[in-house]
């Protein structure tokens, strides 16, 4: 069966000043329409390469990157990304950085002229969903490390992608607030349906959020293991202080463990 999102034996090295970087080796990844996958691996195995192969801002030297059965041959469109460091840009607000996407990406960027005030209301209603009602005419830097990353996820949603990317989004935040992101991103993602991929240290925020976890080996990395979680949604945030919950938190971390060993 083909993915939503597909990688089949793929290899990535990266070369320059006369050295080879082999970052990817045999990756093979499918992910479901609508399904939340969650990447996991030891520090610098690739998972970084990963969401960029399925983005289409690199292309492998060998195997195939398809999403949404076609083949990955440039930026694709029908995806929203999210990385650890918000970056806004300073000189606009709240609101006009989440919706900066849509200056960008078609068919939106045709329509925005007529339909501006309809855009600035879904801009609204999702910063609300994320509960940043009313900071919209704020400046980033009027807002915590925490609201910053609620707004980027709003930008990383505005153009409704069908596909969203996660890398390391929840990183640099204090252990509350992150808790209160995950909250967030299970329900946008309940209430969306798109199909995500996040990659992340946090084996608690990968096993919350995830349906199913893909566990990489050290560099050259691979899929080692492939854990579905198969708890009820919507999970509540108690589940994540359950003995089942950190069981499976466990083995994975033993599964890492043994990749670091093996490197
Ligand atoms: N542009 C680049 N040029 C050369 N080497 C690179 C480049 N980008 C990444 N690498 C190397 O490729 C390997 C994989 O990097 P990548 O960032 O994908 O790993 P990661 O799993 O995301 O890392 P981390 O866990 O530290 O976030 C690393 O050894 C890294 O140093």
């Amino acid at each position: 069966m083909t993915g939503f999102v597909d990688l089949r034996d793929v290899q990535l090295a990266y070369s320059g000043h006369g050295t080879e970087t082999l970052a990817l080796d045999g990756l093979t990844m499918a992910v479901n329409r609508g399904e939340f996958a969650a990447v996991v691996g030891p520090s610098g195995c690739g998972k970084s390469t990963l969401m960029k192969l399925a983005t289409g801002l690199i292309r492998p030297q060998a195997g195939t990157v398809e999403v949404a059965a076609r083949e990955v041959d440039g930026p694709v469109s029908i995806a929203g990304m999210a990385f650890q460091n918000p970056s806004m840009l300073p000189w606009r607000t709240t609101l006009q950085n989440v919706m900066l996407p849509l200056e960008i990406v078609q068919p939106h960027r045709k329509r925005l002229g007529r339909e501006r005030a309809a855009y600035t209301q879904l801009a609204e209603e999702l910063l609300s969903v994320v509960g940043l009602a009313g900071f919209g005419a704020k400046y980033p830097w009027q807002l915590s490390g925490g609201m910053q990353q609620r707004a980027n996820l709003c930008r990383a949603l505005i153009h409704d992608p069908e596909l969203l990317m996660l890398d390391e989004p929840f990183g640099a935040l204090d252990a509350f607030t992150r808790e209160e992101l995950w909250q967030v991103m299970r329900d946008l993602h309940a209430e969306k349906g798109f199909t995500t991929i996040l990659v992340t240290h946090d084996l608690r925020e990968a096993v919350f959020l995830a349906d199913r976890v893909f566990v990489m080996s050290a560099r050259p990395g691979r899929i080692i293991v492939e854990h579905e979680i198969s708890f009820p949604r919507p999970r509540p945030i108690d589940l994540t202080y359950e003995a089942g919950f950190n069981d499976i938190v466990h083995e994975l971390r033993g599964h890492i463990a043994e990749a670091r060993a093996a490197a």
